[in-house]
C-alpha cells in the first residue's frame, strides 16, 4: 500500500496528466457506476414493490372469495385462521377487516413511522344477489424493501469503486508505462536541448520495431529528431551562411577597391579600410553623411551635388553609374577615381542602399596624361608633334578665314643633320635638334607655333600675316640664328637649314596642300644652294609630285624587275690585270627611263626600300660573280655597296650569309663597301657586324675615303682589307698639288695599316700613272671601262685577258 502511495504521490508530482487522468477516469468510472447502480436500485426497488403489490392482488383473488364465506357463515375461526395465513405472507403486517355494517376485525400491527403500502378490496357474498359483506384492507410494510435497498447500494458502491480503482490503476499503468513515460522522456529530452546536443536523437525505451515505428509515439519521436535534424541543417546552413557572410564582409573591407555602401537616402552606412586610405576619412566619421558631402568645404560640396544628382538619376534609370571622379582627400589633396555606382536590391528588387566602388587610378590619369603629351608634343624638343601641328594649323586656318587674313606655313629641314647624326651618333644629332628647335623658336612671335614632324623636319605656322613678305622677314630671322656654330661632342658645327614657304589662301586653301607646297618649296630651297629660303610657286607642285611619284614606282620596282646590275672592273694599277668588279646598281623604269643611283638611293634610304633592294643586289652580285668563274675559270672578287641603313637592318648579316651560300660563292671573293659615315656612328652594334663579317672572310672596304670626316684612326679599330679614295680627289690630282699630297698622304697611311688602296674615278692615263709612282694598289674608272651591263661585262672578261687572281 505504502508503495501504491508512493507511485500515486509521484503520479501527482512527476505525472500530472496520469494522476488528472486517473482522477477523472474514477470520477467518470464512479459517476458511471452510481448512476447505473442506482438505475439498477431503482429498478430491484419498482420491482420489489410489484411484487408486494401482485402479492396484495393475490391475497385478493386467493382469499376475497373464502373470506366472504367465512364472514357470510359467520366463521370467526375460520376467518381468524384465513387473516393469518394472510398475514404470514412476507412484508404483510396488518389487516382490517371491515365488517357491515359497522365491526371489525384488527389483525397485527404497523411499525411507527414505517413507510406502508395498502390495498383495500371488498368481501361479497355471491347469492342470487350481489351482497357486500366488509372490505379488507391489507396493509405491508416496505421496510424491507428498504433494508434490501441499503444493503444492495452499499454492496454494489464498494464492489464498484472497488473495480473501477482497480482498473483505473489498470489503465493509468498501462498508460504511464505505454504512453506517459515515453511523453516524460520527450518532455525531458525537450527540456534539455541545446546547440551543445543537437546530435544526440531523441530515444525512448522500448522496442524499435515498425509497430512501434508507426503508431502516435513513434511519429512523434521521428517528428522529434526529424525536427532535431532540420535544426542541425538550419543551424549547418546558418553557419556556413555565417561564414560566408564573415568572408564576404573580409572581402569587402580588405578589397583592393575602395567600398561604400550607403542606405536607400544615400546616407553612409559602412566604408571599408581602403576607403579611408584613399580619402583619409575614417569610416565612423562619415557614417550618415552623403558620399558626395565629405568634405567640410561648402563649395566643394555644393560642386559635387550636381555630381551627385546626376550618379543618382542614372543610378535609378539605369541600374548603374561608372565614371572618373576628380575627389579630395581629407587633406585637401586631389586624386583620380574611377567610380561604379550600383544599387543593392533585396529578393523583392527592392533597392535597400547603393554600393559605391572606387579605384585611384591617378597613376593611370597621370600617364594617360603623359601619353596625350607624347601624342601631341615630341618627346625631344618638347615641341608640338604633327598631330598637334595639323591642328593648330587648322585652326589657324578657320581663324584667318574668319579674319580674311594670311598665315604662313614654313617647312624646314636641316641641310646636314643626316650627316651630322651618321658621323658624330645620335646624341650629338639629339643635341643639335634641342638646339635647333630653341632657335627656331627664339625667332618667332608667341602667336605662332613651331612643331617638329619627325626627323629633322620643322613646321612653322605664323598666323595673322598681312602678306607674303612678313614671312620672308621670319625665314631670314631663322636662317640668321643659324648662323652661330653647333657645339656637338665638344666640337664646333656649322649647321644650316632650308626652308620652304607656302601661304594661305594664295597657295592653297587647304592644309594638307599647304604642307605639301611648303615642302615642294623647301627642295627647291635645298636645291638652290643650303641656308636658303624659296617660296612656293606651281612649277614646284610638279617637282614635289615627282619625287612622290617616284617613291611610288620605286616601291613596284623590284616585282617589276625594273633593277639591274651593271659592273665596273677594279684593276691592278702596275698592271692593269682585273682584280675584282664592283657592282652597281641602275632602274630601268619605263617613264623615267634609266635612273642612276644618285637620285633613287637616297629616296630608297629614307623610305627604307634600301633593304629590300640591297638583298637583291647581294643576291644579284654574287651570282653573277659565280658566273665569272664558269666563264674564266677564275675567281673574280665583287665589290658591293652598303648603305648605313641597310648595314643596319638585323637582317642584314643573314642576308650576306644567304647570298653567299646561295650562290656558292667563297667569302673572301665578297667585298663590301661601307662609308665612312656610317663608322664614325662607332656603335658597337656596327663594331660587332664588321668583326663578324670579318672572321667570316668576308672583305671590308672604307668607301669614298675623304668625303666624311677622313679620321684615320678608326680605320685601326675595324677589320678593313681596303680603303678607297673618292674619286673627286683622284680626278685633281694632276690638276690641284694639293689633290696630289692628300691622295699621297692616304696611300701611304692606308698601307702603314696594312689595307690596300684602290683608287676611284681614274679617267686618264696620267692619273693612272701618278697612282702607280705613287704604289696605289688598285684603280677604278672610265679609263679602264665604265660600268657595263652583265652581258657586256662578260664580253669584256672574255676580251680582256689580264685578269689578275
Ligand atoms: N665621273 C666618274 N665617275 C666614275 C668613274 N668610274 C666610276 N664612276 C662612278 O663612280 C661611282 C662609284 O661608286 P660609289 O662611289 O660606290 O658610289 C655609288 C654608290 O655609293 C651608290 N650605289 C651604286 N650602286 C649601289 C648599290 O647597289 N647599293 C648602294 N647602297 N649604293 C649604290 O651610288 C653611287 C653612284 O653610283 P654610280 O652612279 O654608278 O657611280 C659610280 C660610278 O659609275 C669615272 O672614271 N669618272
Amino acid at each position: 500500500m505504502p508503495k501504491l502511495l508512493k507511485r500515486l504521490q509521484r503520479f501527482r508530482s512527476g505525472s500530472p496528466l496520469s494522476f488528472r487522468l486517473l482522477a477523472w477516469i474514477l470520477l467518470f468510472s464512479s459517476a458511471f457506476t452510481l448512476i447505473a447502480s442506482a438505475l439498477q436500485i431503482y429498478s430491484d426497488y419498482r420491482k420489489d414493490l410489484s411484487q408486494i403489490d401482485s402479492r396484495m392482488q393475490a391475497v385478493e383473488s386467493g382469499y376475497s372469495s373464502s373470506l366472504a364465506r367465512s364472514l357470510w357463515a359467520l366463521d370467526q375461526k375460520l376467518l381468524q385462521t384465513q387473516m393469518e395465513g394472510i398475514l404470514s405472507l412476507p412484508d404483510i403486517v396488518h389487516l382490517r377487516l371491515g365488517i357491515e355494517p359497522d365491526s371489525e376485525l384488527v389483525m397485527g400491527e404497523i411499525p411507527r413511522g414505517a413507510d406502508i403500502q395498502s390495498h383495500s378490496f371488498d368481501l361479497v357474498h355471491q347469492g342470487d344477489e350481489a351482497f357486500k359483506l366488509g372490505e379488507l384492507t391489507v396493509t405491508a410494510d416496505l421496510d424491507r424493501v428498504y433494508q434490501d435497498m441499503k444493503v444492495k447500494v452499499g454492496v454494489i458502491m464498494a464492489t464498484e469503486f472497488l473495480k473501477t480503482f482497480f482498473v483505473s490503476i489498470l489503465i493509468i499503468w498501462v498508460f504511464q508505462h505505454f504512453v506517459t513515460r515515453h511523453l516524460t522522456a520527450m518532455a525531458n529530452y525537450a527540456k534539455d536541448f541545446s546547440l551543445t546536443n543537437l546530435n544526440t536523437p531523441l530515444t525512448l525505451d522500448r522496442p524499435d520495431t515498425p509497430s512501434h515505428r508507426n503508431d502516435e509515439i513513434g511519429r512523434v519521436t521521428e517528428a522529434f529528431n526529424q525536427m532535431r535534424e532540420r535544426l542541425n541543417d538550419d543551424m549547418a546552413r546558418q553557419e556556413r551562411d555565417a561564414a560566408e557572410i564573415h568572408k564576404f564582409s573580409k572581402a569587402i573591407e580588405q578589397s583592393p577597391s575602395s567600398v561604400v555602401i550607403c542606405d536607400r537616402q544615400w546616407r553612409v552606412e559602412f566604408a571599408n579600410r581602403k576607403f579611408t586610405q584613399l580619402t583619409g576619412y575614417d569610416a565612423k566619421s562619415i557614417v550618415g553623411r552623403h558620399p558626395g558631402a565629405l568634405s567640410n568645404d561648402n563649395l566643394e560640396n555644393r560642386d559635387n551635388s550636381h555630381l551627385w544628382q546626376s550618379i543618382r538619376l542614372q543610378v535609378q534609370r539605369v541600374g548603374v553609374w561608372q565614371g572618373e571622379v576628380n575627389s579630395l582627400r581629407r587633406n585637401g589633396e586631389r586624386f583620380w577615381e574611377q567610380l561604379i555606382v550600383t544599387p543593392i536590391k533585396d529578393g523583392a528588387n527592392d533597392t535597400t542602399g547603393y554600393m559605391i566602388l572606387g579605384e585611384d587610378i591617378s597613376i593611370r590619369k597621370r600617364y594617360e596624361q603623359q601619353l596625350l603629351r607624347q601624342a601631341n608634343y615630341d618627346i625631344l624638343t618638347g615641341l608640338p608633334n604633327r598631330m598637334l601641328a595639323l591642328d593648330r594649323l587648322k585652326l589657324a586656318l578657320a581663324q584667318a578665314r574668319r579674319e580674311s587674313s594670311m598665315v604662313g606655313v614654313m617647312f624646314l629641314d636641316l641641310d646636314n643633320f643626316k650627316h651630322i647624326n651618321d658621323t658624330l651618333g645620335h646624341d650629338a644629332g639629339d643635341n643639335l635638334l634641342i638646339e635647333s628647335a630653341r632657335r627656331i623658336s627664339s625667332s618667332l612671335r608667341g602667336t605662332s607655333t613651331v612643331a617638329r614632324l619627325g626627323g629633322d623636319e620643322f613646321l612653322v605656322i605664323l598666323p595673322g600675316l598681312t602678306g607674303p613678305e612678313s614671312s620672308s622677314q621670319v625665314a631670314e630671322r631663322i636662317l640668321k640664328t643659324f648662323t652661330p656654330a653647333y657645339s656637338l661632342n665638344g666640337q664646333e658645327v656649322f649647321v644650316t637649314t632650308s626652308i620652304g614657304i607656302a601661304i594661305f589662301p594664295t597657295d592653297s586653301d587647304n592644309s594638307g596642300t599647304l604642307l605639301q607646297h611648303a615642302d615642294a618649296a623647301m627642295y627647291q630651297a635645298k636645291h638652290q644652294g643650303k641656308s636658303s629660303y624659296a617660296h612656293f610657286t606651281p612649277e614646284l607642285s610638279e617637282i614635289s609630285h615627282e619625287r612622290l611619284q617616284m617613291e611610288s614606282r620605286m616601291r613596284r620596282a623590284l616585282e617589276l624587275q625594273e633593277f639591274e646590275l651593271y659592273f665596273q672592273p677594279i684593276v691592278d694599277t702596275a698592271t692593269g690585270k682585273l682584280r675584282a668588279a664592283e657592282a652597281l646598281l641602275r632602274w630601268n623604269n619605263p617613264v623615267m627611263g634609266l635612273v642612276m643611283p644618285d637620285r633613287f638611293i637616297p629616296l630608297a634610304e629614307e623610305t627604307g626600300l634600301i633593304v629590300p633592294i640591297g638583298e637583291w643586289v647581294l643576291e644579284q652580285a654574287c651570282l653573277a660573280a659565280t658566273g665569272w668563274k664558269a666563264i674564266t675559270g677564275q675567281d673574280i672578287g665583287i665589290s658591293v655597296n652598303v648603305s648605313p641603313r641597310q648595314f643596319r637592318d638585323p637582317g642584314f648579316t643573314k642576308a650576306v650569309m644567304r647570298a653567299l651560300s646561295n650562290n656558292e660563292l667563297a667569302p673572301k671573293r665578297l667585298e663590301l663597301e661601307i662609308t665612312e659615315r656610317l663608322l664614325l656612328d662607332n656603335s658597337i652594334e656596327t663594331a660587332e657586324i664588321l668583326r663578324e663579317m670579318d672572321s667570316a672572310g668576308i672583305r671590308l672596304s672604307v668607301d669614298d675615303f675623304g668625303t666624311g670626316y677622313s679620321a684615320l684612326s678608326y680605320l685601326k679599330s675595324y677589320p678593313f682589307d681596303t680603303l678607297k679614295i673618292d674619286k673627286s680627289f683622284v680626278q685633281d690630282v694632276m690638276k690641284e698639288s694639293e689633290d696630289a699630297t692628300l691622295v699621297r698622304a692616304i696611300i701611304n697611311m692606308a698601307h702603314s695599316l696594312g689595307l690596300t688602296v684602290v683608287a676611284e674615278g681614274v679617267e686618264d692615263e696620267q692619273q693612272t700613272h701618278f697612282l702607280q709612282q705613287e704604289g696605289c694598289d688598285f684603280a677604278q674608272g672610265y679609263f679602264y671601262s665604265r660600268p657595263l651591263p652583265a652581258g657586256e661585262f662578260t664580253e669584256w672578261l672574255r676580251t680582256n685577258h689580264r685578269i689578275s687572281i
